[in-house]
């Protein structure tokens, strides 16, 4: 199931120089093995907001909500999610298939 996800990221100004490093340092190595897993197979930065859209490959709504509850920035984020349903004129085999 396909599922786009906005994420709109604050995090406080004051918080801990080392910490915000960390946090997105295990932010990166989250999202990126979610990629290799080909569980998030897209992050596009929003243009002008510290915020992302990204679209989600996943076996249910279980399975994306624990992935968006475990993500490191999520105590800092607004997320939307949108389930995605096939377009009927795409022309995407792929997209047109699931
Ligand atoms: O910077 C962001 O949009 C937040 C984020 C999600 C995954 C990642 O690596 O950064």
């Amino acid at each position: 199931m396909l599922f786009a996800v906005k994420m709109d990221v604050e995090i406080p100004q004051d918080l801990d120089a080392a910490v915000r490093e960390d946090l997105l340092s295990r932010e990166k190595n989250y999202c990126q093995d979610l990629q290799k897993a080909g569980r998030w197979v897209h992050i596009w930065r929003c243009a002008g907001q510290y915020a992302n859209l990204s679209v989600f490959d996943v076996a249910d709504n279980d399975e994306l909500h624990t992935l968006l509850w475990n993500l490191p920035l999520f105590p800092y984020m607004k997320v939307s999610v949108t389930p995605l349903a096939t377009h009927p004129s795409a022309l995407d085999a792929a997209a047109a298939a699931s």
